[in-house]
């Protein structure tokens, strides 16, 4: 057989399996009878093969996988990304794999998130070694029984904007949706686009995905509040999972813009987690109201700064802090006291400043240190029951 024929077979006996087995029971299935051309490529375009994982750059194509997913009443999984992906992104897609037979990815660096003056131009781009890393955790997946990476959506900003280039001005001409005030509070206050950007994005995503269940980090814990919000206002048909923030072993958020830090500013942006665990040791001391809760966050926050600018600029990491936040779990605005019942956020973010004076030899980071990185962090105050 001609290794066309051989994949055109290999397809269709993949669709007698899909529409044959029960969800749980397809991927060792899949995994060794569909597997098809091989390439050097880990993971291969749609429109070329169909190896185990798919890539997918256009809406119909993957509408007409995710109906025949439907038809055979397998449940599909999405994790949205940016790409430049790291352990915190494999988590979700661990979780997805965990709890449905099919994982789709997308990795999209949306513009209409990042304002005009943020770090879109930057932001970083590691397809082959995000692929890599994909085709890695689909082999370890097809060895434990879990569901399967099956697709992969890429799409062009064209796919994703079809009628107006994508407008990242305050008062954006093009199709959108936004969360009033929610969008606005905290991370939206800094960045005034970025929620109407992500709700809109997502909208997009889940429409063309259609998936049973969304799954997001809690380490960016308002976009989290924010699609919540969305799928309930707009009566979407999925639900969303929450994983865990995945960390570093000193604390550090794991996060794709970390890799612009460099050791030095790396060490002090440990603040924000620093900061962050006190306010919740006096929650669960027992504490409630904002400023004993808030206080000793402030204050060691406002103690690194001191130390740091006295330092000479060959030694020190500044940094601004943006917000330290007590805040309620649906609507995200301050509390003045935490209601028991309902718990509260804690969450912050600080910027690092550029690096200055560079030693010799000094680790940088991508960019030479002098990429501005926001961090964000929170911690999860639980309701005591
Ligand atoms: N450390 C982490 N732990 C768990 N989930 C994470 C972590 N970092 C990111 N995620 C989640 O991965 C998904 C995709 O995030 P994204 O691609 O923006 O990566 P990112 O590391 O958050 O990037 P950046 O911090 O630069 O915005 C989001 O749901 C995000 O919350
Ligand atoms: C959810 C998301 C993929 C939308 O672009 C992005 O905000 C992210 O990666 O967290
Ligand atoms: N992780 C959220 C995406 C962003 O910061 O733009």
């Amino acid at each position: 057989m001609t290794p066309l024929l051989r994949c055109l077979a290999a397809r269709s006996a993949r669709r007698y399996m899909l529409a044959t087995f029960p969800r749980n029971s397809s991927h060792s299935l899949t995994a060794s009878a569909v597997r098809c051309l091989s390439s050097s490529s880990p993971l291969r375009s749609a429109t070329t093969s169909a190896s185990e994982t798919q890539i997918f750059h256009d809406v119909e194509p993957l509408r007409k996988y995710r109906r025949e997913l439907l038809l055979s009443k397998r449940t599909v999984g999405l994790v949205p990304t940016m790409g430049a992906l790291h352990e915190g992104h494999l988590s979700l897609v661990r979780q997805a794999a965990a709890e449905n037979s099919h994982v789709f990815v997308s990795v999209y660096v949306n513009p209409t998130q990042f304002g005009l003056n943020e770090d879109l131009a930057s932001y970083p781009k590691t397809w082959e070694a995000d692929m890599a890393m994909l085709s890695a955790l689909d082999k370890e997946l097809a060895s434990t029984g879990a569901g399967r990476i099956s697709a992969v959506f890429a799409p062009s900003t064209k796919t994703m904007y079809p009628t107006m280039p994508p407008d990242s001005s305050i008062p954006g001409a093009g199709s959108f949706v936004e969360m009033r005030p929610l969008g606005q509070l905290l991370e939206g206050a800094s960045r005034p686009v970025f929620f109407r950007g992500v709700a809109t994005v997502c909208m997009k995503l889940f429409n063309i995905c259609a998936p049973d269940s969304v799954y997001f980090g809690q380490k960016d814990i308002q976009q989290t509040v924010v699609i919540k919000r969305l799928v309930k206002d707009f009566h979407l048909d999925t639900e969303v999972r929450i994983g865990p923030t995945q960390r570093a072993d000193d604390g550090l958020a794991l996060s794709s813009r970390n890799v612009y830090l460099g050791s030095r500013r790396r060490l002090i942006g440990l603040v924000l987690s620093q900061s962050l665990r006190k306010a919740e040791a006096q929650y669960k001391a027992g504490k409630r109201k904002r400023g004993d809760i808030l206080w000793p966050a402030n204050a060691h926050a406002d103690s690194v700064v001191l130390e740091q600018d006295a330092l000479e600029p060959g030694q020190r990491a500044r940094f601004v802090v943006d917000y330290l936040s007590l805040a309620d779990p649906e609507t995200m605005e301050e509390l003045e006291e935490v209601d028991e019942i309902r718990g509260a956020i804690l969450s912050g973010a600080v910027k690092m400043l550029p690096v200055e004076n560079p030693g010799d030899g000094e680790e940088l980071g991508v960019g030479g240190g002098q990429i501005p990185v926001r961090l964000i962090d929170n911690i999860v105050l639980n309701p005591v029951t």
